[in-house]
């Protein structure tokens, strides 16, 4: 599999799972695990609880090694990469939206969402001025100046997506993003969620139990006991 542009054709994934396994102890949470995402395809990932959604998705964002198997983002292989390469990737092209927004407490919303920019070098005025529009997209805009500890779970959300996708990342991995939120505040932050994706072209894997909220996506794939059916590859 390569690409030679940065626009990989339809039928190349962006991001593979190929055979992955991987144990905790005597835990076999994947078991020959296969997946593929393209490029700007929202894809959801359902399954019972301790099915191995959470473990796929860590192995996939190059969070967690797997046992054996490969993870491959566009023509490479994350496991062949150093660790500062695999941070870079995470950096650049990746964003995370986690079930509690993990948002940094000490900082405005503004400069939780202004972070990844800063990480990367931006100046400071730059960086706010691309999170402000962030922020207005995900409509918390009036929040800019409160600290996390000042507002509800569901705009706390809303920032993290901000800040999720203010870098405009290639691939936004979101664990159970609404697992913490009423259900119109999840419907709400969904909605966001995938506009905001579609809009820039990021792909979206997103771990649910819920099929509410896996309705908002493209395609749904199913883990059982560390196992994935993925449709597209029975059918390819
Ligand atoms: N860090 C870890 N150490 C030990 N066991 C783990 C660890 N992470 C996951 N597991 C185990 O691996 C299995 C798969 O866990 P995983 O979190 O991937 O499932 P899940 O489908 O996301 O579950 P849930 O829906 O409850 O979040 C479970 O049996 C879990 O207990």
């Amino acid at each position: 599999m390569t690409t030679t542009d940065n626009a990989p054709a339809m039928d190349v994934p962006l991001l593979a799972a190929v055979n992955l396994r991987k144990a905790y102890g005597p835990t076999l949470a994947l078991d020959d695990a296969s997946l593929r995402i393209r490029a700007g395809e929202i894809v959801a990932i359902m399954g019972p609880s301790g099915s191995g959604k959470s473990t796929l998705l860590h192995c996939l964002a190059g969070i967690v090694p797997p046992d054996s198997g490969q993870v491959v983002y566009r023509d490479r292989e994350l496991s062949a990469m150093s660790d500062g390469e695999r941070s870079a990737l995470r950096r650049g092209q990746f964003g995370f939206v986690f079930q509690f927004g993990q948002l940094v407490p000490e900082l405005t919303c503004l400069e939780n969402v202004a972070l990844p920019l800063r990480l990367d070098g931006s100046k400071r005025r730059d960086a706010e001025r691309q999170a402000r529009d962030w922020l207005d997209r995900l409509e918390v805009a009036d929040l800019a100046d409160k600290r996390p500890g000042e507002i509800s779970g569901g705009q706390g959300q809303r920032v993290a997506v901000a800040r999720a996708l203010v870098a405009e990342p290639r691939v936004v991995f979101a664990d159970e993003p609404t697992g913490a939120l009423d259900s119109l505040n999840g419907e709400r932050v969904m909605r966001l969620l995938t506009e905001a994706a579609r809009q820039t072209g990021a792909a979206v894997v997103l771990v649910t139990h819920e099929a509410r909220v896996a309705a908002y996506s493209d395609r749904e794939v199913v883990v059982r006991d560390g196992r994935v059916r993925d449709p597209e590859l029975v059918h390819p």
